[in-house]
């Protein structure tokens, strides 16, 4: 389980988020909702330790991981893909498959071949540079090296966001069974609004670094939708 409590992000002297507390249960898919600039981004951030001051409390499995640096809380079991995806251009796909792995608790090294059976295109490619990758080959990888990470929450900031249609659906349905068929806890920040309902089972909707609302994915009426995620 991942419980943040009174959690504010400072960039700097500036502060991100307010007070925000969630709880993500073991095996939930949890979508971050907001419009652009609420503080999504800033929450990911947050939580991995990549802000310059946090304050509050955030715990996984009862670990207190706030005052950790983030390559701890990485081993602690969080898993990121970043928005923009994070992929080493100059390294090829298997280079940067095992900068993920050395971020598992049990050392790294080792390729599972499962997370390369989820994606086929990066085990035909795996001695190309990540540069050259399009851009939804670029998310698949980027996927890949955090499942690699053996995390016990995956954090992913807007993973279809300019990915063409064919490979968003892809992508949409890995995350899906990954978390239904795996039990992989899922924290999701998305503008993807059908995706985000497709998905999770619970919601929050950040309005200027606070929680404006929250619940059950069945709970997310167009109401909310209108007041709080159309531009
Ligand atoms: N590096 C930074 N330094 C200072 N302020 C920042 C920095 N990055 C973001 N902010 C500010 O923090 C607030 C939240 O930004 P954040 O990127 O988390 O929003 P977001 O909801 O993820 O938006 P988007 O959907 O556009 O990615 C915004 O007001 C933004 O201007």
């Amino acid at each position: 389980m991942l419980e943040l409590a009174n959690v504010d992000g400072f960039y700097g002297r500036s502060r991100a988020l307010q007070s925000v507390s969630m709880t993500v249960e073991k095996g939930d898919f949890f979508s971050v909702l907001g419009r652009n600039g609420v503080g999504k981004t800033t929450l990911l951030r947050t939580m991995l330790g990549l802000m310059s001051r946090t304050s509050g409390s955030i715990k996984l499995d009862g670990e207190e991981l706030v005052a950790k640096p983030t390559h701890e809380r990485a081993l602690a079991g969080l898993g990121y893909v970043p928005q923009g995806r994070g992929v080493l251009p100059g390294f090829t796909v298997r280079e940067n498959l095992m900068v993920g792995t050395f971020a598992a608790r049990g050392g790294g090294g080792r390729i599972a071949e499962w997370v390369l059976d989820l994606f086929p295109i990066l085990k035909e490619f795996l001695n190309r540079r990540g540069g050259n990758l399009s851009g939804g080959q670029q998310q698949q990888l980027a996927i890949a090296r955090a499942l690699l990470s053996e995390p016990k929450v995956m954090l992913l900031d807007e993973p279809t966001e300019g990915i063409q249609p064919n490979i968003v659906e892809q992508i949409e349905d890995v995350l899906i069974d990954l978390n239904r068929k795996q039990g992989l806890t899922i924290v999701l920040v998305e503008q993807n609004i059908a995706f985000a309902r497709r998905a999770s089972k619970h919601f929050a909707i950040l309005n200027r670094g606070s929680v404006a609302v929250g619940g059950a994915i069945t709970e997310l009426s167009d109401d909310l939708i209108h007041k709080h995620l159309v531009v």
